[in-house]
């Protein structure tokens, strides 16, 4: 495909965006449809795609209208590209731009610039203050790649150099002990030996500092409440040593690749449908805004709804609820959410020890997302003896 045809082909994936199909369907659809895309065809549609979703909302502005093909002019338009050449007409480019298309608007201002709802744009200011809008503007740029280094398998020196062997240059991070970021060869982590033999795992720097925020001991009975993929679950397995932590999903679906992922690093991991008794330590990584993450999963931003959120601390609350009776006296209650909206962390701390009488906030940590790592949110909430 000719760098015209890819953008075409994100202008129909668009579309298909703008009618209410997730991003990662209306991809597959076309990418179902298209088997003359090769490989690298297929990378530049999709980063085509997410780099407008991110800025959804400027590139309209900047474009003219709310169809897929104006957000992509307007993604164009902020890079300065020159729109004739890919607006050609010629082959599968698409077509000539219209007197219409050619007259440019002011830049966009305020939330839109920033990218963010307007009701949004105000939380995020009552949150972030004077970071708000450095915030935002970071949510509008694509994710560096991290990895975590298994301290059960290798040392972050010798992950580096086993991954340099393989064509993959990466640089320590300062957030955690066990975070590299990815600079040279991203796309070639997941088929790289040091992956598939369990010496790396893809993780966020800041999720990985999160883990290294837990006040883990060996022997301690650890139970990760909403585990997921597991990834928090196969970090505290590796900084535990000897497990096993127990994983637990209200929806055991998601913890699907847990086994082989525990397997490969080796990492003492079990699932668990229905924890018993009480834990040193419980995680409850809730489900949440994501908006720490939105850099990942751009489309949260504008699917989130006032009802959304509320709803979303309401479940926070209970799952607190719920984990604080799995909690041994003494023991810690570890809250963390990929968000950086106090409604769904500083708050919910505050909250949950006013309902709980005797437990105390031991520490709270939050991260901005930047160049090491999404933000996330963890507070340590110590249960009475
Ligand atoms: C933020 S994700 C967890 C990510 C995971 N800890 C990791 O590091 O990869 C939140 C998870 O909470 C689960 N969840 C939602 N409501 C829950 C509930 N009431 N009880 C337990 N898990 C819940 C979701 O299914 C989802 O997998």
């Amino acid at each position: 495909m000719t760098p015209a045809a890819r953008v075409q082909a994100a202008i129909e994936v668009l579309d298909r965006i703008g009618a209410g199909a997730a991003a990662e369907q209306a991809l597959l659809g076309w990418s179902r449809g298209a088997r003359y895309a090769g490989s690298k065809d297929r990378r530049a549609v999709r980063d085509h795609v997410f780099d407008v979703v991110r800025r959804w909302r400027s590139c309209a502005e900047l474009g003219g209208a709310e169809t897929g093909r104006a957000r992509m002019i307007g993604l164009l338009r902020s890079q300065d590209a020159d729109l004739d050449a890919v607006f050609s007409g010629q082959g599968h480019a698409p077509a000539p731009l219209t007197p219409d298309e050619r007259v440019t608007s002011d830049p966009p201002q305020g939330f839109a610039a920033l990218d963010l709802p307007d009701w949004l744009g105000s939380m995020f200011e009552q949150s972030l203050g004077d970071q708000a809008s450095n915030v935002a503007r970071t949510l509008q740029e694509r994710a560096p790649v991290f990895l975590r280094v298994n301290g059960l398998k290798s040392t972050r020196a010798s992950a580096q150099q086993q991954l340099r062997a393989e064509g993959i240059e990466t640089t320590p991070v300062d957030v955690s002990p066990t975070a590299l970021r990815v600079d040279v060869g991203a796309r070639a982590v997941a088929r790289s030996a040091a992956y598939l033999n369990g010496v790396v795992e893809l993780q966020d720097a800041a999720s990985q500092a999160v883990v290294d925020a837990l006040p883990l001991r060996a022997g301690m009975r650890v139970l990760d409440y909403c585990a997921g993929g597991g990834g928090k679950a196969l970090a505290m397995a590796a900084r535990l040593g000897a497990g096993p932590v127990e994983a637990h999903d209200i929806d055991p679906k998601r913890m699907t690749d847990l086994p082989a992922r525990a397997q490969r690093a080796a990492a003492d991991v079990v699932q668990t449908r229905a924890p018993s008794g009480v834990y040193d330590l419980v995680l409850a990584d809730a489900p949440c805004s994501g908006s720490g993450a939105w850099r990942r999963a751009p489309e949260g931003k504008w699917r989130l709804s006032e009802s959304g959120l509320a709803e979303l601390c309401e479940t926070q609350a209970e799952i607190l609820d719920t984990c604080a009776g799995l909690v041994a006296p003494g023991g810690i209650l570890a809250y963390a959410t990929c968000s950086v909206l106090n409604c769904e962390n500083q708050d919910q701390a505050t909250a949950f020890v006013k309902r709980h009488p005797g437990w105390t906030v031991k520490s709270q940590k939050s991260f901005l997302p930047g160049e090491t790592g999404d933000g996330l949110f963890v507070a340590l909430i110590e249960a009475p003896i």
